[in-house]
């Protein structure tokens, strides 16, 4: 059984695909009391606090679930759906997950998974046109949210900081490098009418995500979509537009349009959690030249005739190619890690062996 309170939880983003997948699930086992639905709002390490569309509370996740989770190389995120159901002693316990109608993870230096955020619509990829403007980190951006069914929007904030120009020469730059009919916005994130100018994402039921480093601005756009100051904001750092982190953990607040917004805490060096099919929608224009490079199995390194290499501006190749380079990294199996290290070590043996002949001969 399942009791689904279906008004107040499209306050908190419920869209009728993730009702239905609710509904399903409970069906499946209609044995125990009723189980509520709600939606994760934090994470913290032992416990979650959730949301019912009228109230917030702190609950805990059973460990089965938990256990369960981690061995599936997933965890509970901020914007999950979850069925609450109360133990012997009155005190809710979160029982099942409700799958995820979208979920973006990124992977650790060490290819461990991380969750960030599940069931949103859109991703604001929030990026300062001060010196946190990179082009190759919103491509990473763009590679993480793009396989998963979630709109990127482009937004450059502190467009008020810098000349008019510089804008326009970045949002230029942008549109040719980036995929076609990615939507890009030059904004001032303390503007309260930015509410007006990102109001196609912002309907009711609809989920966003502020993905970008520290001190791009997520807390600022979210405190003036809010029209109040409910996430800290901190001043950036003079020498290097760096922010101080201000934003420790992912939130999800209602906006007054009926949409959620989720902010996330700054991360600078994101490796996205994706495949090579994910990175040749993000780099299309790499992927429709390669067939027309002389060899068939071109790296575009250093072989003559390379279509990509001459299409391509070097820097977008480059990025290409390392985040190529992770995506393979991280899909190889603790075995096929094992076999690359032994191979490393047998190299580097022979190599000591010829070292010592050679000296050995002199
Ligand atoms: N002039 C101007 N300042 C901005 C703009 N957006 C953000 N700032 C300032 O930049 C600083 C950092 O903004 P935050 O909103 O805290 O940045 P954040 O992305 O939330 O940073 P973390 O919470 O550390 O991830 C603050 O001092 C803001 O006032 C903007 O569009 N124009
Ligand atoms: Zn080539």
């Amino acid at each position: 059984m399942i009791d689904l309170n279906v008004e107040p939880l499209r306050s908190i983003g419920l869209t009728p695909a993730m009702a239905q997948a609710a509904l399903a699930f409970s069906s499946a086992s209609d044995d125990t009391p009723p189980h509520r639905l709600v939606r994760v709002t934090e994470v913290h390490r032992e416990t979650l606090v959730v949301h019912d569309g009228k109230q917030e509370t702190s609950v805990r996740a059973m460990p089965r679930l938990a256990r369960e989770l981690a061995e599936a190389g997933s965890a509970l995120a901020v914007g999950d759906w979850v069925l609450l159901a109360p133990d012997a002693h009155g005190e809710p316990w979160v029982h099942e997950r409700v799958t995820p109608l979208t979920h973006i993870a990124r992977r650790d230096a060490d290819g461990r998974r991380h969750p960030v955020v599940s069931n949103v619509d859109t991703a604001l990829l929030v990026m300062g046109l001060d010196d946190d403007y990179n082009p190759r980190r919103l491509e990473r951006f763009l590679t993480l949210v793009q396989t998963q069914g979630v709109t990127p929007v482009v937004v450059l904030t502190k467009a008020d900081a810098v000349p008019p120009e510089r804008v326009e020469q970045a949002l230029a730059e942008l549109r040719a490098r980036l995929p076609r009919g990615l939507e890009m916005l030059a904004l001032d994130g303390r503007d309260a009418s930015n509410a007006h100018r990102l109001a196609p994402w912002l309907g009711t039921g609809q989920t966003l995500v502020l993905l970008g480093s520290s001190g791009a601005g997520k807390s600022t756009l979210t405190n003036a979509l809010l029209g109040s100051a409910v996430q800290d904001t901190g001043a950036v750092r003079e020498h290097d537009s760096r922010g101080k982190h201000t934003t420790t953990s992912r939130s999800l607040h209602r906006l007054p349009g009926g949409s959620c917004v989720i902010d996330t805490p700054g991360v600078r060096t994101l490796r996205p959690d994706v495949d090579e099919a994910s990175l040749d929608v993000v780099f299309g224009d790499i992927a429709a030249l390669a067939p027309h490079c002389r060899f068939r199995d071109c790296q575009h390194g250093a072989e003559p005739g390379c279509a990509v290499r001459e299409g391509v501006p070097p820097d977008r190749l480059r990025n290409y190619q390392k985040l190529q380079r992770e995506l393979r990294r991280d899909t190889l199996t603790a075995l096929e890690r094992q076999a690359q290290l032994s191979q490393w070590k047998t190299l580097m043996r022979a190599g000591r062996q010829r070292g010592k002949q050679k000296r050995g001969g002199e």
